[in-house]
């Protein structure tokens, strides 16, 4: 870092500018595990990569202004991508290392992960790219149909396991410490390396200036510190001048992260996770707690917790004003309301919120609530589809009843 601080913020904007979302950097800076696996450089046809564009930034106008009272509020749609979430900004730079790792015959059998499913698609996507076996752990009957149809689809080898994702966790840090299987969990740095771009690119969209905060989904906890890893760079390349607040927003069926900062950052306990329907974040030991807390003490952070009703309901409305966001978001969207609502967050504040993956990955919760399917829940910004008749005064009968417009006129006439 000391090498690269000679250059002023001028000739990183420039470079950042002509080169982001090109994918043609970074894939350096540390290897989690094997020492001999550590390697200095890569060369650009190792890469494995399938993005072009860089992934996305929307202005929550309605969200924002009708909801929250906010001018300047932002979804950063990591969803939009790939595999559909933010794990391949991670996943291309490490499945590019073991790429050439491969090249330079290291004894390297497989490229593992335990997953609650985003994880697992993107290290699936990538390996099959490369023609590298991909060895999947995933919690039986936990992650979402469309999750689990990605890693199958793409050839990789896939396990079942009948526990949760900590105990998915668990298993593939025995195996990879007694196979030469190369582990692909946000442990390895290499994953933060790419994942800590889209905090870059949030600054590059906003002109070099960065956001007053940034509220992310925790889970197993590594993008929080990536984030803050990419902010934390810009500030000291001279790109910006300030880092934002981060907000890490858990769900309370599984929120380790939550306690531990309600006690003060006291002691950490993990926790049994329950079932949640932000299920890619329905973990109890996440293994990047300590990094998170770091990111989150030196950005004078917050954690917040939402429940699966407040979950499911800013899901919603966020939907309502042309979103359309899993529970995950929720989740963040969720704790700003709360932050709003106490005042913490400021109507002129400008804030981002990540949504970490696409919101088609969720139809059957999705759809379960708009049918007003899920008992425990009041489902208050459901929208189901009216079944109507196929003749016109039906249709019409439907239409006059939904659209107040037609009302007016009715009563007028
Ligand atoms: N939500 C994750 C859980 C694993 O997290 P990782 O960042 O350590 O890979 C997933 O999609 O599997």
């Amino acid at each position: 870092m000391d090498a690269l601080k000679k250059f002023d913020g001028k000739y990183w904007k420039d470079l950042f500018d002509s080169r982001l979302g090109k994918n043609t950097w970074p894939y350096g800076s540390g290897v989690w595990s094997k020492k001999e696996w550590v390697l200095p450089e890569i060369d650009n046809e190792d890469v494995v990569s399938a993005f072009e564009g860089n992934t996305n930034l929307f202005w929550a106008e309605r969200f924002g202004k009708e909801i929250l009272g906010m001018n300047d509020l932002w979804v950063k749609q990591c969803g939009i991508s790939h595999t559909g979430s933010f794990k391949d900004l991670g996943m291309t730079v490490l499945v590019s290392q073991a790429n050439r790792m491969r090249k330079l015959k290291k004894n390297l059998i497989g490229v593992g992960c335990a997953s609650t499913g985003d994880t697992s698609a993107a290290l699936s996507a990538y390996c099959a790219a490369a023609g590298i076996p991909a060895i999947i752990f995933l919690p039986a009957n936990k992650i979402s149909i469309a999750q689990l149809v990605q890693p199958i689809a793409n050839g990789a080898i896939v396990l079942s396991l009948d526990t949760d994702f900590d105990g998915c966790m668990r298993l593939i840090r025995e195996v990879t410490e007694c196979l030469p299987i190369y582990l692909a969990n946000s442990l390895n740095s290499l994953r933060l390396e790419g994942q800590k771009t889209a905090a870059i690119e949030i600054c590059q969209q906003f002109d070099w200036k960065a956001p007053d905060w940034v509220i992310v989904p925790g889970g197993n906890l590594g993008n929080v510190y990536a984030l803050y890893k990419g902010f934390l760079m810009c500030r000291e390349l001279g790109l910006t001048d300030s880092i934002p607040r981060l907000v890490c927003a858990q769900a309370a069926n599984a929120n380790p992260l939550y306690l531990y900062y309600k006690s003060g950052w006291n002691e950490f306990l993990p926790v049994k996770a329950s079932p949640t329907f932000a299920s890619a974040i329905q973990i109890g030991d996440p293994v990047s707690i300590e990094r998170a807390v770091y990111a989150l003490r030196n950005s004078d952070g917050i954690v917040e917790e939402a429940t699966e009703e407040e979950l499911m309901d800013a899901s919603a409305q966020a939907d309502l004003t042309g979103m359309f966001t899993r529970p995950h978001t929720g989740v963040a969207l969720s704790a700003l309301k709360k932050l709003r609502q106490r005042g913490v967050i400021a109507s002129t504040d400008r804030t981002v919120v990540v949504s970490t993956a696409n919101g088609l990955k969720f139809t059957q919760s999705k759809i379960a609530y708009h049918s007003k399917e899920l008992p425990e829940l009041q489902c208050k910004f459901a929208n189901s589809p009216v079944e109507v008749k196929a003749d016109l005064e039906s249709v019409m009968d439907v239409l006059k009843s939904r659209l107040p417009s037609l009302q007016k006129k009715n009563s007028a006439s």
